[in-house]
């Protein structure tokens, strides 16, 4: 079993490059199976998009990676259904949805099943398709879908701003005949991103706040795109070089995409300063307590934040308030916090988070991706040594951590 060896106690100083974000390169993987040849740039290297990167290859498709470029052929696709055993490897496997449907026209998957985090049910992914015309039939743990002919554009109101069925909508309405106008659609950075390849591929996207409009085209040809900086990435760091009263420049990076991460650091009296594509964070040897973290959808504080974010106020002057309105699991992180003498009291949603000295080294698990990366940031702050099992978790978000934080000063290692 793979762990991670983590010697706390050293603030972390340097320059850290920023990678493309796993949440936009994974839709836009899926949206390839629209094109003919597609050429994406600034792809990390995760397991998650290996796994993609699987189903890409099982449907037909011909791939090739070199560095940070993928490239996919999607010209002779020849097999329709996803087994089980991908569709469980990566739960983003729903997003191929919409894409083989429009495609193809029929499709079999069975239910990306439950996670980390909760149930995480897929209706409003299948309500969405259905309003565009797709018959759905659920049994067996299968969705068993077709369309008659092409998709057919609609207007849909999303409940709430759901980012996979956002772009599983997308995905379907880009090549339907006919305009689909989506309303309180998710507007986070990576559906702007997905959108931006459609539309480098020949789509006809526009998105206006929460209003997505879509005219259908016929087909879409090749196209070349680079992926966006993964915001998610940079706040992990962010918090990790608060939480060691470092000193760290961020770059390849977009700070607007962090306008609810950043306020949430000074807060904590860090002082941020943010170029175009960079972004330096000077910690003070303690931060000040944060009253309110409310996680929303974009462009409120990301859910996925939340967890990195109370690692590195644990050790706070004063109490923190965490309300998490995404997920309703998303707390697993705080029992392995406890674990290294954290004080953290959880009530449905709110987590109260009082501030300790310091925190000891400990055995830890992680919960889930972001929940790992909170324990390998309370590691670093950490007095002594921690060990960390889990890894898988990690693998699926990060490239490269152990590298990245050792080149500002951690001392971290992968036992194998
Ligand atoms: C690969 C990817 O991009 N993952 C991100 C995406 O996940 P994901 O796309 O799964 O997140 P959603 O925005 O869909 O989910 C948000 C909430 O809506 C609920 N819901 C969602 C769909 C549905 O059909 N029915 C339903 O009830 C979910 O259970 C959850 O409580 O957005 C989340 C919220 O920003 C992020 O944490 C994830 O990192
Ligand atoms: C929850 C996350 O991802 P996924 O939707 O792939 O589980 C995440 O990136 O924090």
């Amino acid at each position: 079993m793979q762990r991670l060896l983590i010697d706390g106690g050293r603030r972390l100083e340097g320059e850290v490059p920023i990678h493309g974000a796993k949440n936009a390169v994974l839709p836009i993987l899926a949206a390839t199976l629209l094109g003919g040849r597609s050429t994406l740039y600034n792809c990390p290297a995760l397991s998650d998009v290996d796994a993609a990167g699987k189903i890409l290859a099982m449907l037909g498709c011909v791939l090739e990676r070199q560095d940070d470029r993928i490239t996919v052929d999607a010209r002779d696709i020849t097999y329709l259904d996803l087994p089980e055993q991908l569709m469980r490897e990566m739960r983003s496997s729903i997003l191929f949805l919409g894409a083989i449907l429009a495609r193809c026209g029929r499709a079999c998957l069975s239910f990306p099943g439950g996670c980390e985090l909760g149930a995480r049910p897929i209706d409003l992914h299948i309500e969405g398709l259905r309003r565009l015309g797709a018959s759905i039939v659920e049994e067996h743990g299968c969705l068993r879908c077709r369309i008659d002919g092409r998709f057919r554009g609609a207007e849909i109101t999303l409940p709430f701003p759901s980012v996979g069925a956002t772009e599983n909508i997308l995905l379907a309405a880009v090549t339907a005949e006919g305009r689909t106008t989506l309303h309180n659609a998710a507007r986070e950075p990576e559906i702007c991103d997905l959108a931006d390849f459609l539309n480098a591929c020949g789509g006809a996207v526009t998105i206006e706040g929460d209003r997505i409009t879509v005219e259908g085209v016929e087909a879409l040809h090749d196209g070349v795109h680079r992926v966006i900086p993964d915001r998610i990435e940079a706040a992990t760091y962010l918090c990790a070089g608060a939480a060691t009263g470092g000193e760290l420049l961020l770059t390849g990076v977009c700070p607007r995409h962090l306008s609810a991460v950043l306020p949430m650091l000074e807060k904590a009296g860090c002082r941020i300063e943010a170029g175009e594509n960079s972004i330096r964070l000077r910690a003070p040897a303690r931060l000040a307590a944060v009253d309110s973290v409310k996680t929303m959808p974009y462009p409120g504080f990301p859910t996925d934040a939340q967890a990195p974010l109370m690692a590195a106020l644990c050790t706070a002057r004063g109490t923190s308030m965490f309300v998490e309105n995404i997920f309703e699991a998303r707390y697993k992180h705080v029992g392995e916090l406890l674990r290294m003498g954290a004080r953290i009291e959880v009530e449905g949603r709110v987590a109260l988070v009082r501030g300790v000295e310091a925190l000891s080294g400990a055995n830890l698990c992680c919960t889930d991706l972001r929940g790992g990366a909170a324990m390998v940031i309370a590691a670093l702050a950490a007095e002594g040594r921690s060990t960390l099992t889990g890894l898988r978790h990690i693998d699926r978000g990060y490239q490269d951590l152990e590298q990245g934080l050792c080149r500002v000063g951690a001392k971290i290692s992968r036992e194998r």
